[in-house]
């Protein structure tokens, strides 16, 4: 399996490697070469902190391979943090969707005992593969990788710089890993997890006996209002208030059908974790079908939060690094029934805060590194803004709630006032 891998790693000369080396920062490309080439100040910069291997796991299908990866995260974590630094580092082809394979970047300085033993016992794994890196006295920077050739243990490559794509790499996976564009992408992953996640198959179910229902099933009937935002930006207060101002159905995606599957598939990687958030729009979209036949209605999150959160989590390191305005990555899927009206709760930084602080309540793990992680924050926001097609009206909802909401310069919001 590991030579299968490394095949796969190595054997097509058009593969480039990524390290990232901090949030802040451009990722280094190289790639691996059969022959020498100068070398550049970004690769002296990682060449010259002591000793370097590269980490990736893989398996025969996704499910497993996702589910490795997160295992390998998780050992690598617990038994290397004090010795050595992890980093993320990934392969891809350049502008080939789908081509993109994690891993991991480890670097530690001096001689660690469990650093060689976690190592030696990761090469013996059928599923990892390990590359070694070190510069040679001459200035070459070599990469030692196995093989799976015939009277060959392991082969030599020279680690030679790349430039930068055009796009970051992580944006080439997202369709059908991170983002499901049709319901049947989303539901298929579930069905590959059936055998290792149980609840995979009461969740089809749930879906299976939900009517199908088209894009556009409410025109004409109530207004579809869905509240967006960051956790604490105050959807829940405001669902409510507009629930009674309306005399609105009020919902919610995930619906509360799927509320004691959520902390099983949040434990789970992207891929499993985010085909199951796709999958509750569609039970809710069902649900509002139904109810806006009769009475308005509002929802707290919908399809906004599945991609935004989707997005921002896949695309490491900077802002600039989610995909440009007007990618087809912030299009609707195309069966997924679309609301009247999307309205964004935006707040400061410092008042979502104290509101969260106020509220006093468990955080999850995704909440709480949306607290320390002000990065990732800032791109949950931009991607929630780039979604097109319904997009989202941004609304200040810094005011307290009995004084009217507004909107940000360019927004328009007397929404209260016109539904009253
Ligand atoms: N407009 C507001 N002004 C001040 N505090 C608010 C406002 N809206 C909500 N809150 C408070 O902020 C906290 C988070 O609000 P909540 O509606 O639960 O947010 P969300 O559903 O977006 O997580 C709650 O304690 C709530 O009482
Ligand atoms: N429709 C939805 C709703 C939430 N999600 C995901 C996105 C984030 O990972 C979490 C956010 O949920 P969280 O529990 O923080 O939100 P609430 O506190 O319920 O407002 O759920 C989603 O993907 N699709």
């Amino acid at each position: 399996m590991a030579n299968r891998l490394m095949s796969r790693l190595t054997q097509c000369c058009s593969r480039v490697f990524m390290v990232e080396t901090s949030q802040m920062t451009e990722p280094i490309y190289f790639t691996l070469s059969a022959t020498p080439a100068a070398g550049n100040e970004q690769l002296a910069s990682l060449f010259g902190s002591g000793n370097l291997c590269s980490v990736y796991a893989l398996a025969d299908d996704r499910i497993q391979s996702a589910r490795f990866h997160a295992h390998l995260k998780r050992c690598l974590t617990a038994e290397l943090q004090s010795e050595c630094e992890l980093l993320h580092a990934a392969s891809f082809i350049p502008d080939v969707k789908n081509s993109l394979i994690r891993g991991f970047f480890l670097q530690w300085n001096s001689v660690s005992s469990s650093m060689e033993r976690v190592v030696t016992e990761l090469r013996q794994k059928g599923s990892v593969c390990v590359f070694s890196y070190r510069r040679e006295e001459n200035g070459e920077y070599i990469c030692v990788a196995d093989t799976d050739q015939p009277g060959e243990r392991e082969r030599r490559y020279y680690v030679t710089p790349s430039t930068p794509p055009s796009l970051h790499p992580s944006t080439l996976n997202i369709r059908n890993s991170d983002v499901f564009y049709q319901m049947k992408d989303a539901y298929k992953v579930l069905q590959e997890c059936r055998d290792v996640i149980p609840e995979s198959k009461a969740v089809l179910k749930l879906v299976d006996e939900q009517p199908l229902v088209s894009i556009s099933s409410h025109n004409g009937r109530f207004p579809v209002i869905v509240i967006e935002g960051l956790d604490a930006t105050g959807k829940t207060t405001l669902t409510c208030s507009l629930q009674k101002a309306l005399g609105a159905v009020l919902l919610k995606s995930p619906p509360q059908v799927l509320a004691h599957f959520r902390p099983r598939f949040d434990a789970e990687p992207p891929l499993i974790r985010r085909a199951f958030y796709a999958l509750g729009n569609y039970i809710t979209a069902a649900q509002i079908a139904r109810e806006s036949s009769h009475a308005s209605v509002i929802v707290d999150r919908y399809w906004h939060s599945t991609a935004a959160y989707a997005i921002a989590t896949a695309v490491s390191g900077r802002e600039e690094n989610l995909p440009p305005v007007g990618s087809e990555l912030y299009e609707w899927p195309s069966d997924l029934l679309k609301p009247s009206l999307v309205l964004l709760l935006s707040v400061s930084a410092e008042e979502r805060l104290r509101r969260l602080s106020h509220r006093g309540l468990d955080k999850t793990e995704e909440e709480n590194q949306l607290e320390i992680n002000h990065l990732f924050r800032r791109k949950v926001a931009t991607a929630y803004k780039r979604i097109q097609n319904p997009a989202c009206i941004v609304v200040d909802a810094n005011p307290s709630p009995d004084q009217s909401i507004g909107t940000e310069p360019n927004g328009s919001c007397e929404f209260i006032n016109h539904f009253n």
